[in-house]
């Protein structure tokens, strides 16, 4: 194959419109990504189990979960990389299982670790990826400008890739994998390994994907890396979703938890012996001079609980000079929804 960049091959100011395939008939009102029933075993590990959601036109979803999860095997199912044992993946209502090719056409995946070339630039690579996906004549030309304007890449156009860093390196994959205009992006693992300037970055290219009405499955094992950027997230452990909403919706359902540190005077033996009698208490230690517990109760009854339970200690003589609550982060609520399990 080729790989010369074509003489007018430079990056010029590009108009998104002249790019997207809008040309391109719409495949059918179903959701652009919907994973139905999903299973995947290979020989005892039951690496995807009975896995369902779909991801909205413009919306990003996030997939989250600890290494060995699920989340790379159904991403590849998708991406018609590898068949589900059973079940189905979706790509706008075409199935990876009947219709491998027309989900391929829409698809764009990009991998956690993908391999480079030598002494190709980067104007080049996305050129041979565009020629591979069928581009021709003037669309490739739009396809090419358009993606190298929007990951920033069209100052580096003439450098080789082995000499780009990490972050411009993910720039250029996630050019390669936006060339053919696909509805549907399928991001493993991107943000990993970047600086945090880099971070910042591609959470600003994927929310501008999103605008282009892109749907955008993502994958991360931190949730906090994902939480700003995504619309909805999926907690997938042992190949099982075990939560699916907005970061709010799950947070709330961990939030109840409330971390409460006490400082009184005297000693605080007496005062941890008092919490481990009272209902709803859990988790409690002590150190020096101050106690540390949880209190889980009903979201709308964690504020009076607490209340409660201040009174409680006061009421029966403990000296307290400091009760103060910590609100659940999102590390804890992965931490709490997910149980660390591995197979
Ligand atoms: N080709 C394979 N053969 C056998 N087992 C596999 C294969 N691919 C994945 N697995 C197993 O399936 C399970 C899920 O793996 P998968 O790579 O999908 O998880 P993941 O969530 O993407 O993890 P990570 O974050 O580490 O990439 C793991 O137990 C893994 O060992």
């Amino acid at each position: 194959m080729n790989l010369s960049p074509s003489s007018n091959g430079g990056p010029v100011a590009s108009d998104p419109a002249a790019w997207t395939m809008s040309s391109r008939p719409a495949a059918t009102s179903a959701p652009p990504i919907e994973l139905r029933n999903l299973n995947r075993w290979f020989g005892t590990t039951h690496a995807v189990d009975d896995v369902t959601f779909t991801v909205g036109v413009g919306e990003v979803f996030g997939y989250i979960g600890p290494n060995g999860a699920g989340k790379t095997t159904s991403m590849r199912i998708l991406a018609t990389l590898d068949e589900p044992s059973s079940g189905d993946a979706f790509v706008d209502g075409f199935s990876v299982v009947e219709d491998p090719d027309r989900v391929r056409s829409r698809l764009g995946f990009m991998p956690d670790y993908y391999g480079t070339y030598q002494n190709v630039n980067v104007w080049e690579y996305l050129d041979f990826f565009a020629r591979a996906y069928g581009l021709r004549g003037t669309v490739r030309k739009r396809a090419l400008d358009f993606v190298m304007d929007f990951t920033g890449l069209d100052d580096l156009a003439r450098k080789p890739i082995d000499g780009l860093s990490k972050g411009m390196k993910q720039r250029l994959c996630l050019g390669r994998t936006m060339i053919h205009d696909p509805s549907v992006m399928v991001l493993d693992e991107p943000a990993a390994g970047l600086d945090p300037r880099a971070r910042i970055e591609l959470r600003e290219m994927i929310t501008r994907l999103a605008e282009l009405g892109k749907a955008v499955l993502i994958s991360s094992h931190i949730l906090t890396e994902l939480a700003e950027v995504c619309d909805r997230v999926g907690i997938i452990e042992l190949g099982r979703l075990v939560a699916v909403g907005t970061v709010e919706e799950i947070s709330s359902r961990v939030e109840q938890r409330i971390a409460v540190q006490v400082r009184l005077l005297g000693e605080v033996g007496p005062l941890v012996a008092w919490l481990q009698q009272q209902p709803e208490i859990e988790e409690v230690s002590a150190a020096e001079a101050h106690v540390r517990f949880v209190q889980s109760s009903e979201r709308e009854r964690s504020a009076e609980h607490l209340a409660d339970t201040l009174a409680g200690m006061i009421g029966a003589g403990f000296r307290v000079t400091e009760f103060s609550t910590k609100s659940k982060s999102l590390e804890d609520v992965f931490l709490h929804v997910t149980q660390g399990r591995v197979q």
